[in-house]
């Protein structure tokens, strides 16, 4: 088997990966943007609010008329939210308004109804608490005017930047196109998650695996699917896969055994196969297929995992407009050892001063990963590393 570095693997599927993943623009309803990453600045096409209004229900007044009270004053009118409402306040009487009701000049404050009682006759308010110009008042443009940047591209858009993008009445929003992944799996000993399982059975996991770590960085997973290891069946499902994405991402079937359907069905098309220098995700493979790059992973599930953070993540987040994920460097709380010509990536959890190991080397510990929240990368020079050094951490 040939060997090859990560950077050096990493290279060898970004060379193939990146025209693939060439950045695209696309307008998408703000209603079906939730988790999208804005594409371009977005700025404001009107004020917010868009006129002044009330912020309370009550009585718009100027006032100086409520400077001294108890007064009374005659009510001209009811004003409702969605109404237009008078142009003007008379001088010297009052508007029963509505909160989100737009004010009409001459009013510059609103007594909250709580404050008043109904004056002598239904058309009079006596007012008990006197307000300041500006009291009450939503202006117009007080949150954001027209031609404001509203959002700078790169955002992931939430649920707070979509109610913006409503406020202001936009209905669709610049997205970055998502990558489109395949998810294949593969091996005959694999049952989906709801059935019993026979003797040398168990659970698939490495599908929703890698379809959740796609989406997570805001790729659009078009096929998951699973196919034991029988060659005509995995050829079946990748011709699918490869009409369907940018890129295919398999999982198991690459190592030495005598059923690796990944290997066996990609290497006559021009596939490479080979051992990268790291621990997890030795056996890795890279194909193209019918002009679609088909990434393949080691099918042991931390394997599976590690070699998606590695490989695929940062290329996949850059195609959705996604800042890179920054590594960072830690006090280690444990010593720990590592196999020598080989780049290790523990799992880790951050703690109070530092990381500390969340699991042992061994690539089939999933619930580890799970309880994990970084990969401790040690590099493929270090044996051993004493606790208070600094090792870098990868966020999971
Ligand atoms: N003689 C050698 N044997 C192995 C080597 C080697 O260098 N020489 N490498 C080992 C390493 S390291 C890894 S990693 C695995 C990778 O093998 P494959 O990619 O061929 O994976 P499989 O054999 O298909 O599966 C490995 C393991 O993971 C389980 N698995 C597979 N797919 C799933 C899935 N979708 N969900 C859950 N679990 C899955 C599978 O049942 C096996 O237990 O090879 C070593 N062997
Ligand atoms: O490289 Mo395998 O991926 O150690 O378990």
């Amino acid at each position: 088997m040939t060997r090859r570095s990560v950077e050096d693997h990493a290279r060898e599927v970004a060379a193939l990966l990146e025209p693939a993943l060439t950045p695209r623009t696309e307008a998408v309803a703000v209603t079906a943007a939730l988790g999208r990453v804005l594409a371009a600045d977005v700025w404001s096409p009107l004020d917010l609010p868009p006129f002044r209004n009330s912020q309370m229900d009550g009585f718009a007044v100027a006032a100086e008329t409520v400077r001294t009270v108890p007064v009374t004053l005659p009510v001209s009118t009811t004003v409702a939210a969605g109404s237009a409402g008078p142009d003007r306040l008379e001088p010297g009487t009052a508007v029963r308004i509505m909160t989100g009701a737009p004010l009409p000049d001459g009013a510059d404050a609103v007594v909250p109804v709580e404050d008043t009682s109904p004056g002598d006759g239904a058309d009079a308010v006596t007012v008990h608490r006197g307000r300041v110009s500006g009291e009450f008042v939503r202006d117009r443009g007080d949150d954001v005017h027209a031609g404001d940047l509203l959002l700078a591209a790169g955002a992931r858009l939430t649920a707070r930047h979509l109610s913006m993008f409503a406020a202001v009445g936009m209905s669709e929003l610049p997205v970055r196109r998502r990558p489109r992944v395949a998810v294949l799996t593969t091996g005959t000993e694999l049952v989906a998650a709801g059935n019993p399982l026979r003797p040398g059975q168990i659970y698939e996991s490495n599908g929703i695996a890698l379809a959740a770590s796609c989406e997570s960085n805001s790729a659009e997973v078009v096929l998951l699917d699973r196919s034991p290891d029988d060659s005509d069946r995995f050829r079946e499902l990748l011709r699918r896969a490869t009409a369907a994405a940018d890129v295919v991402l398999t999982s198991g079937g690459v190592s030495m055994g005598d059923f690796e359907v990944v290997r066996e069905v990609l290497t006559p098309l021009g596939g490479w196969f080979g051992h990268v220098g790291m621990q997890p995700g030795g056996p890795q493979g890279l194909t193209v297929v019918d002009g679609v790059p088909v990434l393949s992973f080691p099918g042991n599930p931390v394997s599976t995992l590690v070699s998606f953070e590695v490989f695929a993540r940062p290329l996949l987040r850059r195609a959705a407009g996604l800042a890179p994920v920054a590594a960072d460097s830690v006090t280690l709380l444990g010593p720990l050892t590592s196999p020598a010509g080989r780049r290790q990536f523990l799992r880790g959890r951050l703690v109070d001063g530092g990381v500390r190991l969340e699991s042992g080397p061994g690539s089939h510990l999933i619930a580890a990963l799970a309880r994990a929240d970084v990969l401790i990368d040690v590099p493929e020079d270090v044996t051993t590393m004493e606790a208070g050094e600094n090792v870098q951490v990868w966020p999971l």
